[in-house]
């Protein structure tokens, strides 16, 4: 599963979960992404957090994994590679992408889009105020996943107004947010972490 991660949050764990229990997958592997291109406008945390987020947030599943291939990449991040650098490190691997609605609705923007489908089994999972849709391939599974109206633009929002977000991502990646002081400004950092973070 590539994702953002800015930061990981319980929408991702229960996709993964849901996809891996209905597929029998072996292994859920989490790629945060090195730099999001399609995030470019947005102020995007440094990978090495969203990175050690991702590792806290998976550590307790024994069927969850963190890979530094798109972290460790140079330049923009796209699937392509990810799946060309997974497919070399696990060849004796079927490799499966998945993917949230919102992110299936923009795939056909994404780098070499044809030539994604013969390197990972595509799934689209289902996210609150998205529709979900196969970008009409027959090859694309869809699954209907637990509605978790979560998202890490409103978690990073919450943390910048002093609201919780506590049950929203684990609670270890609640206590990494706070220690470093992420998403708040220059001038909030100086101040302290708010007391609801
Ligand atoms: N609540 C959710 N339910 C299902 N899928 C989700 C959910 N949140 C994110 N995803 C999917 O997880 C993948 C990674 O998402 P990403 O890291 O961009 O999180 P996000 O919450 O969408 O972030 P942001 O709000 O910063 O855009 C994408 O495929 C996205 O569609
Ligand atoms: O390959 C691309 O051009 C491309 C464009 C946008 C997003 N993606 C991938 O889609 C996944 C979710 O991305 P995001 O930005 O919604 O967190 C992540 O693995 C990204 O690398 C890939």
């Amino acid at each position: 599963m590539g994702g953002t991660f800015d930061p990981i949050h319980h929408g991702h764990l229960v996709a993964a979960s849901e996809v891996a229990a209905t597929f029998d997958l072996d292994e859920v592997v989490f790629v945060p992404t090195g730099e999001p291109w399609q995030k470019s406008g947005t102020d995007v945390s440094d990978s090495e957090h969203r990175y050690l987020m991702t590792v806290i947030a998976t550590a307790s599943n024994p069927r969850f994994t963190v890979s530094r291939v798109d972290v460790d990449r140079d330049g923009p991040t796209y699937t392509i590679d990810t799946l060309r650098d997974l497919r070399r490190l696990r060849p004796n691997s079927d490799l499966f992408f998945i993917t949230g609605a919102d992110a299936m609705a923009q795939i056909m923007s994404w780098k070499d889009v044809d030539e994604l489908w013969e390197l990972a089994h595509f799934v689209g999972v289902t996210r609150p105020g998205h529709v979900l849709d196969s970008m009409g391939r027959s090859d694309v599974s869809l699954l209907e996943v637990p509605a978790m109206a979560i998202s890490s633009t409103d978690c990073r929002s919450r943390v910048k107004n002093a609201q919780p977000v506590w049950y929203l991502v684990p609670d270890g990646v609640v206590q990494y947010i706070a220690k470093h002081q992420l998403y708040l400004s220059a001038s909030e950092r100086e101040k302290g972490t708010p007391e609801g973070a």
